[in-house]
């Protein structure tokens, strides 16, 4: 199996680096995994002037699956937008069609008091967001600046973005959110802003459609305003959650605070056929850029998604979660999760730790 691996910008080169080490441990036990490694983001467009090299698409396209850092770098902020090292991110998922995104948000016993909810109202928490990756807002045309020709500030600069979804889009994220609730508690909440937004009311309708087929599936609706709240109020009211690639670019980040820290959330990307990128949820945090500070856990995480997801490597993908369970019980932490009490650690010495948890399994 070859991986290719998309360290990115500011942490993304650290925290990639111990999800390899993590893979490559393996390996003395059977896992046969070979890695390739590709420019992207800010990285790519120092280097080749572009933040998606061609060769970087093809790497993936030829590879079994890819493992991804994070892209981002404020120095880089004031290129024009298609130069910008986020373009890339944006650009492989939809070169590689991965419409779907698990954001699995689940809380480990031991960090139950690390999250800055009370630990009654999160422990125990296994949700699971379900976001579309490759429409929505993030993608609709037109978008632009322009000099307004109408309304009360005719005459003035202004920008727009186009919020769009096209029926085929929800139906098919709404069948993986579906059946993805199926093997889980049977609980699906769609969240959107049908109140206001048109696209949005337009999901409702479709995803509600594709709910008479699942009839062992509870569907519930709700507004993402209200949803944001509830997330912190009760959220273990949910199980699966669906939503569009804006809201749940934003729920999703405010679901890893319930678990603790940004460092702990994993994702998969995957397209019809299964093929995946894999990437923390979190971006490239250049405040923390090449300290050592940074939690790999959600890299090494979305290392055991891979092999799970795309692989089918159950055995081994447990083993991953079962030593970053042992090291958050008696290991040393990052300083996002550290408390009194702990010994203090760094990026490198996190995987280094989950290593040595899984030689001792
Ligand atoms: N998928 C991607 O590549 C993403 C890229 N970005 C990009 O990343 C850059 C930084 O964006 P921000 O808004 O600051 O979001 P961020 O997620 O990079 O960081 C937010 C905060 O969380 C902390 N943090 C993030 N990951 C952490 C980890 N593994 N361990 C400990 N602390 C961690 C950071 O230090 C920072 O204080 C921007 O250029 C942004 O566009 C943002 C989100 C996703
Ligand atoms: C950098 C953005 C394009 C992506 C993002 O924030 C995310 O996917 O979580
Ligand atoms: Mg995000």
């Amino acid at each position: 199996m070859k991986i290719a691996v998309m360290p990115g910008d500011g942490i993304g080169p650290e925290i990639t680096a111990q999800a390899v080490k993590v893979l490559e441990a393996l390996k003395t036990d059977g896992l046969q995994v070979e890695f390739e490694h590709a420019l992207i983001g800010g990285a790519a467009y120092r280097a080749t002037g572009v933040p998606l090299p061609e060769s970087t698409v093809a790497l993936a396209q030829a590879s079994d699956a890819v493992l991804f850092g994070a892209v981002g770098d404020f120095s880089l902020d004031t290129l024009p937008r298609h130069l910008r090292p986020e373009q890339a991110i944006l650009g492989i998922r939809k070169a590689l069609n991965l419409f779907a995104n698990f954001r699995p948000a689940m809380v480990y016993s031991e960090l139950a008091d690390a999250s800055t909810l009370r630990p009654e109202v999160v422990a125990g928490l296994d949700i699971l967001i379900v976001r579309e990756l490759t429409g929505d807002i993030y993608f609709g045309t037109p978008r632009g600046h322009r000099i307004a020709e109408d309304g009360p500030f005719k005459g003035e600069r202004e920008a727009f973005d186009t919020m769009r979804y096209a029926e085929t889009e929800i139906r098919r994220i709404a069948h993986v959110a579906f059946q993805a609730a199926r093997k889980r508690g049977g609980k699906l909440c769609s969240v959107d802003k049908a109140n206001v937004l048109e696209t949005t009311q337009f999901w409702r309708d479709v995803v509600t459609e594709v709910g008479k087929e699942y009839a062992d599936v509870e569907l519930s609706h709700m507004y993402v305003d209200n949803c944001a709240m509830q997330l912190l109020k009760n959220p273990k009211q949910f199980d699966v959650i669906v939503t569009g690639n804006l809201f749940g670019d934003i729920l999703s980040d405010e679901a890893s605070m319930l678990t603790g820290s940004i460092g702990m959330l994993p994702s998969a990307s995957l397209n019809e056929s299964n093929f995946g990128l894999y990437e923390p949820i979190h971006g490239s945090a250049p405040d923390i850029a090449g300290k050592d500070l940074a939690n790999p856990m959600a890299t090494v995480l979305s290392a055991a998604m891979m092999l799970r997801y795309t692989f089918g490597l159950e055995e081994y993908a447990s083993r991953i979660e079962k030593a970053v369970q042992t090291v958050l019980a008696s290991g040393p932490r990052t300083g996002d999760i550290w408390r009194e009490g702990k010994e203090r650690t760094g990026t490198s010495g996190m995987g280094d730790a989950i290593v040595a948890a899984l030689a001792r399994q």
